[in-house]
């Protein structure tokens, strides 16, 4: 039984969070997304012009490296980005869990917001496999892969404000985070790491309820996307918090007060998420103005990307569908 841990990085201002890779010989520093299910890498099928800033994956050069016939994908994001291509298998190591045979996506088309965000190099899906789009055959997660061979059926996410964390595959280092994880039933249905959450608090306010709320722990996401009802009753509370539109979202003075929020984890756990943590990035270059990390969504599904990560610790193990958090 193995496990495996690669540091965790965050991009300048906590874009998005990188770890190494190997594939077939090769170390790529990917995007890794709990929100998709696919691993697609930059490599050298792609235009010059795109593969320029980025490391590219030579399949001529991995011994291990199998063209899958007929195979195909073509992934679009939440956000409008996207990626097509051919696929093929190879051995994929990350930081010591290995599988022997994982479907490694060879974008030949790449949008452009992949393509200027030079520091990385593809992503790896560990969301449900049913959500991976190779076709005429879905293939597995790395995790999915893994999970068998791993000491444990689990992964977790240990990301830091402007500090290096780290993923880990097989095993819950429980020096990464305060007090004993609270656990939480996944729904499977849409593929996500999907979970209640309908109770909210700002602060030391009164609780409040969105009926029916479900959320989705996304490593993929930057912000934290949650019902409008609950993002006014919070920027209610920050003096000089106005809906930017020109920005696109809330921006409030970056010398703000900023409360905790708390959002509950299927229905016995209440993730705090430090005000600290909701003030994103100044707007503008005097570091007067600064953007929500906290935003509006207008669908039932609420998306906790990274703002929420930085202050809870995240298990998701796939052996009993469950999701596992604990301040951090
Ligand atoms: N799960 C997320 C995914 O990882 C990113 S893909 C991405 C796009 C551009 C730059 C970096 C990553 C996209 O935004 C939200 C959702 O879709």
């Amino acid at each position: 039984a193995s496990t495996g841990t690669v540091a965790a990085t965050p991009e300048t201002g906590d874009v998005e969070y990188l770890a190494p890779i190997n594939i077939g010989g090769q170390t790529m520093v990917m995007d890794f997304d709990s929100g998709s299910s696919d691993l697609w890498v930059f490599n050298t099928q792609l235009a010059a012009a795109s593969q320029t800033g980025h490391t590219n994956f030579d399949p001529s050069k991995s011994t291990t490296f199998k063209l899958m016939q007929g195979a195909s994908f073509s992934i679009s994001y939440g956000d409008g980005s996207g990626a097509a291509g051919n696929v093929g298998t190879d051995t994929v190591n990350i930081g010591g869990a290995t599988v022997t045979s994982q479907a490694i996506e060879l974008a030949t088309a790449v949008s452009s917001s992949f393509v200027q965000d030079t520091q990385s190099n593809g992503l790896v899906g560990l969301a449900y496999s049913k959500l991976n789009t190779v076709k005429p055959t879905a293939q597995k997660t790395f995790f999915d892969n893994a999970k068998s061979s791993l000491a444990e059926p689990v992964f977790t996410a240990d990301l830091r404000h402007n500090a290096v964390g780290a993923y880990t595959f097989g095993a819950i280092d429980s020096t990464k985070f305060n007090g004993s994880l609270s656990w939480a039933a996944v729904n499977t249905t849409n593929g996500f790491w999907q979970f209640s959450s309908t109770k909210f608090q700002v602060g030391t306010g009164a609780a409040m309820t969105v009926a029916g709320g479900q959320a989705i722990a996304d490593t993929g996401t930057t912000l934290m996307l949650a019902n409008a009802a609950v993002v006014n009753a919070y920027y209610s509370q920050v003096t000089g918090a106005v809906n930017n539109q020109t920005v696109g979202g809330v921006t409030f003075p970056c010398n703000a007060q900023l409360p905790d929020l708390q959002v509950d984890v299927g229905g016995n756990y209440m993730a705090v998420v430090r005000g600290d943590d909701i003030n994103f990035a100044p707007v503008d270059n005097a570091g007067t103005t600064c953007f929500g990390g906290l935003q509006a969504i207008s669908s039932d599904l609420q998306i906790y990307g990274d703002i929420m990560f930085k202050s809870q610790f995240v298990a998701f193990n796939g052996g009993n569908n469950t999701i596992g958090m604990a301040p951090h």
